[in-house]
């Protein structure tokens, strides 16, 4: 568990009229953890963060960021950068003065150039807002999470619309700021993303946590995945492990203990003189707990 908590949710309640959004929901993020707050459609995700950015009163329940609340606008705001889905900028500004607008909205400091550097729009300073790529916008979005450095970022769905490079640039952008000691939380519906970085997920379903722990602790209850081809040519040895055939041709076999079965399954392959086609082995995926939702 972190030490030091930047935010501290405690039973969590937000209604829409009738409709019960967030239930009872808690959880902390330490400072300089890496938190994603993932799950389903409608599962309540940005209702919990647009209560915890101070933009939405809670139905009950107590939200404490950097032990205040987020109400207490003026102290806790200039130590959070939000990026938004959408950050809305004015179509007629250029890139620069938009950057330059952020940072006074911001209160920190930092210099224009800089972020313009480090979300690559350098050469598109001077266009207009409404002049930029869906790609370009994005970045521009990107430059309210790391002007001047916030100690805690929020990162909505971040990398929608960008190219490889982008993305690449981004995920290298937010370690910079980790290594710096901000502390980051995420929301996507990219799981690999989540999966690769964050430090614990809150995995969200119908209002509350499904599930929330480190990537190993979510997967474990869920087996790993050995699968190949084989060739249909001629007899094949008996398999050393239980497979299961897919439609596809390939044969699937689940196992809790991956590196041992693949070694058996290696060593099998070698002393038969069989190809493994398209063999691909790896621990259980975040998709694979997102599809068990509701089945336990
Ligand atoms: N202003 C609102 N008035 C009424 N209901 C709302 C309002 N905002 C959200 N909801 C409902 O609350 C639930 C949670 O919505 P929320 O946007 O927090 O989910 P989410 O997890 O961010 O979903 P998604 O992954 O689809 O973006 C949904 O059923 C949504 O329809």
């Amino acid at each position: 568990m972190p030490t030091t908590s930047v935010i501290d949710v405690e039973r969590l309640n937000l209604k829409y009229g009738d409709f019960h959004a967030v239930k009872d929901l808690s959880f902390t993020v330490g400072q300089g953890e890496f938190y994603a707050l993932l799950g389903t459609n409608g599962a309540g995700k940005t209702s919990t963060l647009e209560v915890i950015e101070g933009h939405r009163t809670a139905t009950s329940g107590s939200v404490r960021v950097f032990g205040q609340r987020p109400g207490d606008r003026a102290s806790v705001r200039p130590r959070m950068g939000i990026m938004l889905q959408e950050s809305g900028f004015a179509p007629d500004l250029t890139v620069r003065e938009s950057i330059h607008l952020i940072g006074r909205l911001s209160e920190r400091q930092d210099t224009v150039d800089r972020v313009l550097g480090v979300v690559d729009l350098k050469p598109k300073a001077g266009t207009k807002v409404s002049q930029l790529s869906g790609g370009e916008k994005r970045r521009l979005d990107f430059a309210t999470a790391v002007f001047g450095t916030p100690e805690l970022v929020f990162l909505d769905e971040p990398t929608t619309g960008l190219d490889i490079q982008s993305r690449d640039a981004l995920w290298d952008s937010v370690d910079k700021l980790r290594e710096d000691g901000s502390t980051i939380v995420l929301t996507t519906h990219y799981l690999e993303e989540a999966q690769q970085r964050a430090d614990r997920i809150g995995l969200m379903h119908q209002g509350t946590f499904h599930k929330e722990g480190t990537v190993a602790e979510l997967t474990q209850t869920l087996p790993a995945v050995i699968s190949f081809g084989i060739p249909s040519s001629g007899p094949v040895p008996r398999l050393p492990l239980r497979g299961r055939p897919e439609s596809d041709g390939k044969i699937v076999i689940e196992t809790f203990s991956l590196q041992k079965d693949l070694h058996t399954l290696l060593g099998w392959a070698q002393d038969h003189a069989v190809e493994l086609r398209g063999l691909e082995a790896g621990p259980t995926r975040l998709d694979d707990v997102f599809r068990a939702i509701g089945n336990d």
